[in-house]
């Protein structure tokens, strides 16, 4: 039984004082959660990603909460003369346990081709940090009914096989179709399950059936209160990547509340 997860990208937002609370809140939530049992501790694992800037003080006041704490990239190198990056290992020096890698804004801001995702985490693998990679049709592939080869190919290119069977360690895959990020637009269930399971198949021959059940895939784009227990019901949706409403504590505790136990 693979226990979910859901994560929150804050992407680039979030000055100190508004990180702190967000983090202070969600971390008070589940603390009273696991204490009292008053809210119900959600049925499933919590993950924040806050910008680099944040991760300090979001570290300090989740500690103990159970939430863990992840950074949105990474280099490929553990250091060196790398202006402006920061490394996998130095994200597990601060108390990082994930690392998004290969989101589509990076892809698409930053260049970042199927190779570099693959070479950024095995870095991540080799800090000692869980991947997250990102695979995602654009609306234009998904007209031309291109998505599962997109996706495959993305896989293919993207996940650190050799890294993952050497180092007998997991990842983290999540599907966000382009077109369904920041949008409101979400991707039926129907769409949904279609692609996570072509996804586990495609796990089952890179990494063998058994890897394949065992991994996690998370849905985003999107994703709301109002629809993720539909989403989070699927058969192959292990969790969620939530971008916009995992600013929102309200929102990122309901999210995480219908998980169904
Ligand atoms: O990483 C998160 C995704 O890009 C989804 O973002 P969103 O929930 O704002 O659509």
């Amino acid at each position: 039984m693979r226990r979910k997860l859901i994560a929150g990208n804050w992407k680039m937002n979030g000055m100190t004082a508004d990180g702190l609370k967000l983090a202070e809140t969600l971390a008070q939530r589940a603390q009273q959660a696991a204490d009292y049992g008053d809210p119900p501790p959600p049925a499933c694992d919590l993950l924040v990603c806050p910008p680099f800037t944040l991760l300090w003080p979001v570290r300090d006041a989740i500690v103990g909460s159970g939430i863990a704490l992840g950074g949105q990239d990474c280099h490929t190198a553990p250091s060196g003369a790398h202006t402006g990056d920061v490394s996998a290992p130095m994200l597990a020096d601060i108390g990082c346990s994930f690392v998004v890698l290969g989101h589509s804004e990076r892809r698409q801001n930053h260049g970042e081709d199927d190779a570099t995702v693959r070479a950024k985490a095995e870095a991540a693998l080799a800090g000692g940090l869980t991947p997250i990679v990102c695979v995602g049709e654009t609306e234009a592939e998904r007209d031309a009914g291109q998505t599962l080869a997109v996706i495959a190919r993305q896989v293919e290119g993207s996940l650190p096989v050799e890294a993952l069977s050497a180092a007998d360690a997991g990842l983290v895959l999540a599907y966000e179709p382009v077109w369904a990020i920041g949008t409101g637009r979400t991707a039926t269930p129907a769409q949904v399950q279609e692609v996570h399971a072509a996804l586990r198949g495609q796990l089952a021959e890179l990494l063998g059936p058994a890897r394949a059940e065992a991994t996690q895939l998370l849905y985003g784009g999107s994703v709301k209160p109002d629809n993720a227990p539909d989403l989070l019901a699927l058969a192959d949706v292990d969790g969620a990547l939530v971008g916009g409403a995992s600013l929102k504590a309200d929102d990122f505790w309901a999210i995480a509340g219908a998980c169904a136990p």
